[in-house]
Formats: C-alpha cells, structure tokens, sequence
C-alpha cells in the first residue's frame, strides 16, 4: 500500500457526517488543509485553544506498555487534556505519524481505532494530518484546536493566597501501571489486561494506556468563574504545582493526607515494596486537573462536579510568600490523635525528557 492508500485505509469513512458537520467540517481529510467553520459563540465570543502534544517510541510507550491502538488514544487524549486545562472545548485534531518502515499499515489503522474512538468519546472531529516514514521509532503528534468563551480561558497564573487547591482525580495510577507493564513485560509482547486482571493491576494499566482527561469537569469549574488556575497533570504532580506556583507567584501548601490514592495503587504498592508517594507526586501522566479555586467556592464546586458523577479532591491551600510548593505530612494516626505535622518542600522534579 502506497502513502495515499495508507491514509485512506486509517481515515476513510471513519467518522460520521453528523460529527463533522456538528464541528463545522467544510473541508476534512484529503485536501491541502481543512477548512472549517469559526463557530459562533452562544451568548458571546469564542477564541481558539491551541495544543499539540508528542508521542516517541520508546519515549512515551514500547512494544510492551501499550497496544497501537492505546497509543492512538493517549496521543489524542493528552492534547484533550490541554485544552481542558484552559477551560476549553476540544473540536478539531490533525494528527501527524512518521512511521517504520517495518511496520504494517495494519498497525497504524489500528492506531487509528483507539484515536478514532477517544476522538467520538469527547466529540473531536479528526480533520487532517501528515504521514512520513520513520527510520526507526513510531512517532505522532497531535494538534487539537478547542475553543473557549473569549477571555473565560484558566490560566496557570491566576492563583491567589487563600485559594483551595484541588485535583480532578486519583494520581499516581498511570505511574503505577507504567511500573507494572515495565517489570511485567517479556519481549515484544504487549502485555495483556488479562494479566493485570490477574494480578490485581487493570485499573492501573488502563489509567496507563487510555487516560480521561477532565474536559467536563473543567468545564463545570471554568463557568462557575471562582476558578483561578490549571493545570494538567502530564508530567507529575510536584511538577505541575510548581509551575501554577511559579507563574502565580504563590506558595502551595499540599497536605499529604488530602492526596487522593486509588485502593488498587496503594494494593500494588504494598505488594511491589514502592513508596506510592513517588508515584503520586512525581510519576506524571495522570492527565487530571490541578487547580486553584476560591475558598468559599471549594465545597459548592465539589458539590456541582458530584452532582455529574465527578470527582474533586480539595488537596491543599495557596498562600502569599515566596513561589514554591510545600508538602505538609500529616498521615499520622488520628485515632490516637498523635498527627505530628511535618512540613518539607517539595523537590522541583517531574518527567522531563532532558533531565
Ligand atoms: N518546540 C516548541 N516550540 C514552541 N513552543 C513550545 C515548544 N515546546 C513547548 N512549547 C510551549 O511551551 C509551553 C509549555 O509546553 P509543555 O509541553 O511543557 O506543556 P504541556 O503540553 O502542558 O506539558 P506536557 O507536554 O508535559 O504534556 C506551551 O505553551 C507550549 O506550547
Ligand atoms: C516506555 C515508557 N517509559 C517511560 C514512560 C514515562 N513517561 C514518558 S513521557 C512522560 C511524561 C509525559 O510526557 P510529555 O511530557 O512528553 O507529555 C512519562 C511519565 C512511559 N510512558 N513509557
Ligand atoms: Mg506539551
Ligand atoms: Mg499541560
Ligand atoms: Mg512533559
């Protein structure tokens, strides 16, 4: 199959009219660019939200961490992640694949099913892309084009001393997963969920290979308007709080006890001698929400999110000082009353691919 055979087999008739004409699609996939609609706003204007997001071979999976069609997913999912993280909607993607020579196009189109079937879930219409071969590695890269209300967008730098800081989710999972397909894979095999069925890890592995960003979650948040900052959780907590911290000019206090840990994390955690905290904190790839919302608006923002099924962890406090991230110890024993608090800073380290 040619280069233009090979496109048509991933992409052709993936999608349906309603999905493209619902985002506006003049101009899909098979001309020199996609044209499509500016969309009006309901009761106001809307700016683009712009993201693009890598995946490498080796880098951000192997033969044994995920399935192509896994990979698909996260590709798009992280991009989705980011514009949820601005508040806004995601609506079109290009998706750019330089592929090895060695592999199929069968492959890639199932590649195509797990971006396919992330982009119907939060309703992305794929408009475009680029295909080049690769002379060793798989790579993809993800544009996402969302929008949001003009001037509504979540920045990083909002945070204000007195604000709750809060997640959208259990963290540490994915980092956990990645620690069990690394130690649980045997050659080029990916390793199947019915092995960490067995062994008690499936949730771990699929916040691993098929994160769900926030979208509505922000988006519940974004309109209640006492949001002040977000941020995605993409390459660990510690990272992502520094960042808010630094371009907020804040100090985050986050309370060890507030963390929200998945029961199955802490389970393989127990089993595999790992601290979990080293997850939690520095593993990355949780694609949750950090953010900072007004105090006064924590529990009702809690209680709209609950109301939609939706999770919300309130893991922390900003307060004025210098910018940087705290960590409080405080999982001591409450029964005996005995919580000796603890407070230490929190290292400035993540995933970084240089350090
Ligand atoms: N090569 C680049 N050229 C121009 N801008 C870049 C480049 N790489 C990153 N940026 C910009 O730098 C900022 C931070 O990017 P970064 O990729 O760290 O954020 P992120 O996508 O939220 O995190 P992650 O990639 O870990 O998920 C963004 O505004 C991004 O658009
Ligand atoms: C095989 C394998 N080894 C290591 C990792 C861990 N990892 C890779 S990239 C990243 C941060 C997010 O990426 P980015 O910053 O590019 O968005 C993390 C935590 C993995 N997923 N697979
Ligand atoms: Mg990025
Ligand atoms: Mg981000
Ligand atoms: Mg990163």
């Amino acid at each position: 199959m040619d280069e233009f055979a090979s496109i048509r087999h991933w992409t052709d008739g993936r999608q349906s009219e309603q999905r493209l004409r619902e985002q506006g699609v003049v101009v899909g996939i098979g001309d020199d660019a996609a044209v499509v609609e500016a969309p009006p706003g309901e009761g106001g204007a809307l700016q683009w939200v712009l993201a693009v997001d890598t995946m490498v071979e080796t880098v951000h999976f192997n033969a044994a961490t995920m399935a192509e069609a896994d990979v698909g997913w996260k590709a798009l999912a992280a991009n989705v992640s980011d514009i949820a993280a601005m508040g806004g909607v995601p609506r079109h993607a290009l998706v750019s694949v330089s592929v090895p020579r060695a592999w199929e196009p069968a492959r890639i189109r199932r590649l195509y099913d797990g971006l396919y079937a992330c982009a119907e879930h939060y309703g992305v219409a794929v408009v475009g892309g680029d295909t080049t071969s690769s002379p060793a590695q798989l790579v993809v890269a993800v544009t996402v084009v969302g929008t949001v209300e003009a001037g509504r967008a979540v920045r990083r730098s909002g945070a204000q001393p007195g604000d709750a800081v809060f997640v959208t989710g259990p963290i540490g999972m994915a980092s956990a997963g990645l620690h069990y397909l690394l130690a649980a894979a045997s050659g080029e095999q990916c390793v199947p969920l019915a092995a960490a069925e067995a062994a008690g890890t499936a949730a771990l592995v699929q916040a691993h290979r098929r994160p769900a960003p926030s979208v509505r979650a922000a988006r519940v948040l974004a309109a209640r308007g006492t949001v002040t900052s977000l941020n995605d959780v993409s390459d660990g907590l510690a990272s992502e709080a520094w960042e808010i911290a630094e371009s907020s000019g804040v100090k985050l206090t986050l309370r060890e006890s507030q963390l929200p840990m998945s029961g199955s994390m802490a389970a393989y955690a127990r089993r595999s001698g790992v601290e979990p905290l080293e997850w939690m904190l520095y593993g990355g790839e949780d694609y949750v929400l950090l953010g900072t919302i007004a105090a006064a608006d924590a529990a009702g923002a809690k209680a709209a999110l609950a109301a939609e099924g939706l999770p919300m962890y309130v893991i922390g406090t900003a307060e004025a000082g210098a910018a940087g991230v705290e960590l409080v110890h405080d999982s001591g024993n409450s029964e005996t009353g005995r919580r000796a608090e603890r407070r230490v800073p929190l290292a400035k380290r993540g995933y970084n691919h240089f350090g």
